[in-house]
């Protein structure tokens, strides 16, 4: 069902003979127990006669016309999958109707085969009068330099099938289709989507556009995989990629790597039309989002997240930043990215420590706003907290992670969409936060920010308790869940005046004015400012071990 509500194609697949686009179609539509229709087929029972007959008889314009009609009377009526014929795609008539499709939410999916295995499938059983007259491979390559700019531009999902069965083929055809997509409202900016998926890296072309000509692809060695499958993913598209590696996790964001990448965006003469594309954790997204807005005062950029925390929460929201000596994430700008693409085979290296961190921030969106989120993590906290990374792309938990991260980035997108620039409504993401940051610097950054912000909705929870807002079951529910999914819910690392200083200087503090964020009921965040100070303490003195 499309956006509009109307009957449309789960999926349009276009692409070169030989492609695969029938055989894969068909393999797709039975994985996923939904109709097929191959255009060619449909045009042949329509005319009564074969395609190769009715070019001969009547000539290609007449057959394009038939054709493009047909297609646009499918796509406002076929609820199932649909693979057009090699050449429709290049009727402007149907580039329009596939325009309109994408607009009410469609998938238009251009299957990308290897020219060598698509010339040999092309020349098998004939039948195909594109092909005829002279050598039909160097025809084939003749029409493939034609039409593949031309397929690249109009299809919105791209997927390689170089070396692929039309089962591993139709794989991952699937897992595009059933990718989740979380779209972000900006104000004064440009919407994005946040997409969620094996595949989502694919979307790269389609988010960048064809605007520019070089990418900076931002990423640090520890990702090394994936951003080499996101650097061969933009060569394929034809950008000229300036392959950046910066300094792992923090001492990536800093004004130092930052004026390192100003020079060389100037040296390689990037323009306000070229783009940024960050690999990483949170802290690469951060410092290629803040590369992003400086340069030139702000060209595109795209968020490839592969940390779970960055997944659910650095990626998205348009908070760019680097850390300096007076304190972390002091220097930034609020940016919004052209796009987030969170694919979900970059998990499989991620370290279990890594992986558990992040659920500090999925429970924070838990508690302030999806009590749904709160019983996934209640019903899969042994296996969450058991995460191996090489065994979750296909395993059940696969599933749950998907739709935790789908979730959690609907929390953020809500707020963020509201208030960009936290003025209110954003400051509840900051829930644990105050102290959590608190901690954080105490420990020189050696606690990650996800379990310190564990330590700091702990310690909410008791200020809310000591002030009335929550009773003590409410209290103990953040300890037993927090522990269960293995992250920290005390803490004894500092002084209560070290702390209390620290938060005074918290982003939240007005003046000499202490601000929190606390809960009146899970779901249900309210700004605390100035709350007494024995209360203050008293909470801090309940989270010491
Ligand atoms: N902008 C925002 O709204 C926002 C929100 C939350 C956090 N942040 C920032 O994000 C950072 C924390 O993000 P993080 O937790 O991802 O930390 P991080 O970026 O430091 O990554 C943690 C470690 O995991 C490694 N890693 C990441 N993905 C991997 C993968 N797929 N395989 C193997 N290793 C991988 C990294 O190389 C790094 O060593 C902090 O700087 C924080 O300030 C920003
Ligand atoms: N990934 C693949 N691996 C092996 N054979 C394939 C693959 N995809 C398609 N084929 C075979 O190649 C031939 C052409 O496939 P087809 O789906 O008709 O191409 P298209 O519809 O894109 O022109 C068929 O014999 C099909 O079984
Ligand atoms: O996008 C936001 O508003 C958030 C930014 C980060 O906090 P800080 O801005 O305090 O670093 C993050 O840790 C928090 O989960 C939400």
């Amino acid at each position: 069902m499309s956006d509009s509500g109307a009957s449309r194609p789960v999926a349009v697949i276009i692409g070169m003979m030989g492609a695969g686009k029938t055989r894969v179609g068909r393999e797709v539509s039975q994985m996923l127990g939904l109709p097929f229709r191959d255009a060619d087929l449909e045009i042949e029972r329509e005319v009564g006669m074969s395609i190769p007959d009715y070019f001969s008889r009547y000539g290609e314009p007449a057959f394009r016309e038939v054709e493009s009609d047909l297609i646009r009377r499918t796509l406002e009526e076929f609820d199932g999958l649909f693979a057009l014929g090699g050449g429709a795609p290049m009727t402007p008539a149907t580039q329009d109707a596939l325009a309109d499709y994408i607009a009410d939410g469609g998938r238009v999916i251009y299957l990308q085969a290897d020219p060598k295995e698509a010339m040999e499938r092309a020349n098998r059983g004939g039948g195909r009068p594109m092909l005829n007259g002279g050598d039909a491979n160097e025809r084939w390559m003749r029409l493939y330099k034609q039409r593949d700019p031309v397929f690249t531009r109009i299809a919105n999902i791209h997927v390689r099938t170089h070396g692929s069965t039309p089962q591993m083929a139709a794989r991952k055809v699937m897992n595009m289709i059933e990718e989740r997509v979380v779209h972000v409202d900006v104000v004064a900016a440009d919407d994005y989507n946040v997409r969620i998926g094996e595949g989502a890296l694919n979307h790269l072309a389609g988010v960048l556009g064809d605007k520019p000509t070089r990418i900076a692809l931002i990423h640090t060695q520890p990702v090394q995989r994936h951003s080499d499958r996101a650097r061969a993913l933009l060569r394929q598209a034809g950008y000229e990629v300036s392959d950046i590696v910066i300094p792992d996790a923090e001492a990536g964001k800093t004004i130092t790597v930052a004026n390192g990448i100003w020079e060389r965006l100037g040296n390689e003469g990037f323009t306000r039309s070229d783009a940024v594309v960050g690999v990483g954790g949170g802290a690469v997204t951060d410092l290629a989002g803040f590369v992003a807005a400086t340069w030139m005062r702000g060209i595109r950029y795209v968020n490839c997240p592969t940390s779970l925390l960055a997944m659910v929460d650095a990626s998205t929201g348009g908070k760019t930043g680097i850390n300096t000596k007076v304190g972390k994430n002091l220097v930034g700008s609020f940016y919004t990215p052209a796009g987030v693409l969170a694919d979900m085979t970059t998990l499989a290296s991620l370290p279990n420590d890594i992986f558990i961190e992040g659920l500090g921030e999925v429970a924070k969106s838990g508690f302030i706003s999806d009590p749904e989120i709160l019983r996934i993590l209640e019903d899969h906290a042994a296996e969450l907290r058991a995460f191996d990374g090489a065994t979750l792309i296909g395993s059940p938990l696969e599933d749950v992670v998907a739709e935790l991260i789908e979730r959690t980035v609907k929390v953020k997108a809500r707020h963020v969409s509201a208030d960009l620039k936290e003025a209110g409504l954003r400051e509840f993401l900051n829930y644990g936060h105050t102290l959590g940051h608190a901690i954080e610097k105490l420990e020189h950054f050696r606690w990650r920010h996800g379990n310190a912000v564990a330590v700091g909705m702990v310690y909410a929870a008791e200020l809310a308790s000591l002030l009335g807002y929550i009773d003590r079951d409410l209290v103990d529910y953040h300890r037993s869940l927090l522990a269960s999914l293995g992250l920290p819910t005390s803490w004894n690392g500092g002084s209560f005046e070290d702390v209390l200083a620290l938060m005074h200087r918290d982003k939240k503090a007005r003046g000499n004015t202490l601000r929190f964020v606390v809960l009146d009921g899970i779901g249900h965040p309210v700004h605390l400012d100035d709350p007494p100070a024995d209360a203050v303490e008293e909470a801090f003195r309940r989270i010491q071990q």
